[in-house]
C-alpha cells in the first residue's frame, strides 16, 4: 500500500480543519479546538492503487509568527495551502508559505521533484465580503507551479473531495517521476561502471 503524506497549511481560521473533516466525513462542522496538531488517516483506492493517506493538520501558527516548515518539508509529499477569500491577510500568509516551499531546494530537503502544491481559496460562500479576487489566487498559483481552486467547506462536499483527489493525483505523478529518475540514474551509473571496468577487462 502506498503511503501518501499531505500537509494542510494556512492562516488562523481559514478553514483547514473544516476542509479535512468535510473530506473525511462529508460533513461540515463549524468549530474545532485548534490548539493541537492532528494527523488523520484515510485508506482509499485511486488509479488502481490502494493508498494510505495521512493528512497533517498543524495547530495554527499565528500568521505573524516566524515559521520554518523544515519538518513539514521533510515529511510531506504534497501541500494544500488554504486562505480565506474574505481575509486579505490570510492570502498574504498563503503567499509566504508558497514562497517558503518553493524557495530553492536547500540541502536539508533536496528533492528530485518539486513538491505538489494546491492553493485553495476557501469560504467562497462569503463572496459578498470578498477581499481576494479569483484572478489573484489563480495568478499566485500559476506563477509558482501550483494547482488552484476556490470553494466553500461550509457548502460544498463534492468540490472539497475533488480538490483532495486532485492533489493526491499530483503526488502520485511525482512518485512516478521520481521512480523514472531513480531508474535512469541507476541505469546511467551501470553504464558508466561498465564503460570503466568493461574497458579495463579488455586491456588486460
Ligand atoms: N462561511 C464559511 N465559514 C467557514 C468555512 N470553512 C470554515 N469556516 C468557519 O471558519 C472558522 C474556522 O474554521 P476552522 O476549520 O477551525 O479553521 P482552521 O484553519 O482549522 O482554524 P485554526 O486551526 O484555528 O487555524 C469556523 O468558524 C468555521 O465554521 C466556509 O467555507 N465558509
Amino acid at each position: 500500500m502506498n503511503d501518501v503524506k499531505l500537509t494542510v497549511l494556512g492562516g488562523e481560521g481559514t478553514g483547514k480543519s473544516a476542509l479535512i473533516v468535510r473530506f473525511l466525513t462529508k460533513r461540515f462542522i463549524g468549530e474545532y479546538a485548534s490548539n493541537f496538531e492532528s494527523i488523520y488517516n484515510k485508506h482509499l483506492c485511486l488509479e488502481g492503487k490502494q493508498l494510505n493517506l495521512e493528512i497533517y493538520d498543524p495547530c495554527s501558527q499565528p500568521q505573524k509568527a516566524k515559521f520554518s516548515l523544515t519538518s513539514e518539508l521533510h515529511w510531506a509529499d504534497g501541500f494544500v495551502i488554504v486562505y480565506d477569500i474574505s481575509d486579505r491577510s490570510s492570502f498574504a500568509f498563503a503567499k509566504a508559505l508558497i514562497y517558503r516551499i518553493r524557495e530553492p531546494q536547500t540541502s536539508h530537503c533536496k528533492r528530485p521533484v518539486e513538491s505538489a502544491v494546491l492553493l485553495v481559496g476557501n469560504k467562497q460562500d462569503l463572496c459578498h465580503v470578498r477581499e481576494v479576487g479569483w484572478e489573484e489566487g489563480h495568478k499566485l498559483a500559476l506563477d509558482n507551479r501550483c494547482q488552484f481552486c476556490e470553494l466553500s467547506a461550509a457548502e460544498q462536499s463534492l468540490e472539497v473531495e475533488m480538490m483532495f483527489i486532485r492533489i493526491i493525483r499530483d503526488i502520485l505523478t511525482n512518485f512516478k517521476l521520481k521512480e523514472k529518475r531513480r531508474y535512469s540514474g541507476s541505469k546511467s551509473m551501470a553504464k558508466l561502471i561498465n564503460n570503466v571496468f568493461g574497458k579495463r577487462r579488455k586491456s588486460v
